[in-house]
């Protein structure tokens, strides 16, 4: 099958108050695609949870992952029609926005393992990160929402910012379908222009998923360590 006609998955990923959701949102209503909110698909234990301030687990995280994966995939499959400047010649493809924290390296590997194959969509993360003292800015500017400011620390502590470096290609770690945007210096809408051109370059140039990297995100792998 031609790549391009491929379902698309953009995860926008990254800490509490990096900006997912108001990048998911741009990109959704700009591209007309649609948008999964990762937050939604957390089961109420977990939400109490992180309401009450304190970190989920890795147990916590597996079966909202898995979730977080499916609807996406179920998504990602409808028919859309994304606007010709986001398919080029290539009109047709479907795609989806998620967010999702995805904050550890083996989150996003179990996210890669739960398609159901590789070669039936594109997977690509958008990872937003800040530094601590911008995530509590945002996080007490922001109302009614359930993470609360003494959350932050554990975001941070837990977020494993991938490594996208050119340079470092040949190592284990590097997670090429990951592109990273640091926000403390950009405004919103510049976050939101950057992810834009993004999803529109990655739509236009996905020739395969072979830089995809499910390994090691079997259950087992999961749970060996907890936080
Ligand atoms: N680049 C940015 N600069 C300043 N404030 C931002 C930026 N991106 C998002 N915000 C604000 O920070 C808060 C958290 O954004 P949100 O999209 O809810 O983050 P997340 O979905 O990652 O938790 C919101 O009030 C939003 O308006
Ligand atoms: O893995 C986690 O610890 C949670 O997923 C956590 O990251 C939370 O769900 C959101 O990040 C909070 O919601 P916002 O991202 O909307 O702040």
């Amino acid at each position: 099958m031609d790549p391009h006609q491929l379902p698309h998955i953009f995860i926008i990923a990254g800490p509490s108050a990096t900006g997912k959701s108001t990048v998911a949102r741009a990109i959704a209503e700009s591209f007309g695609i649609s948008m999964v909110e990762g937050d939604d698909l957390h089961p109420q234990e977990n939400i109490d949870k992180m309401s009450e301030g304190h970190p989920l687990t890795d147990e916590d995280r597996w079966d909202w992952l898995k979730a977080v994966a499916s609807v996406s995939v179920e998504r990602a499959s409808l028919p859309t029609s994304p606007p010709s400047e986001l398919c080029g010649e290539h009109p047709g493809s479907p795609a989806c926005i998620t967010t999702c924290s995805a904050l550890k390296r083996k989150y996003r590997n179990l996210l890669r393992s739960q398609l159901p194959e590789l070669e039936t969509a594109v997977l690509r993360f958008l990872f937003l990160t800040a530094s601590e003292e911008e995530l509590l800015r945002r996080i007490e500017e922001r109302d009614n929402h359930f993470m609360k400011k003494g959350m932050v620390r554990s975001q941070i502590v837990t977020a494993e910012v991938p490594n996208t470096s050119e340079q470092d290609e040949n190592c284990e770690d590097v997670e090429k379908d990951c592109t990273v945007i640091w926000t403390d210096n950009l405004s919103q809408d510049e976050v939101v222009e950057q992810a834009l051109e993004i999803v529109k370059q990655l739509m236009l140039s996905s020739t395969s998923n072979e830089c995809l990297d499910g390994e090691g995100a079997g259950d087992e792998a999961f749970a060996e360590d907890e936080n």
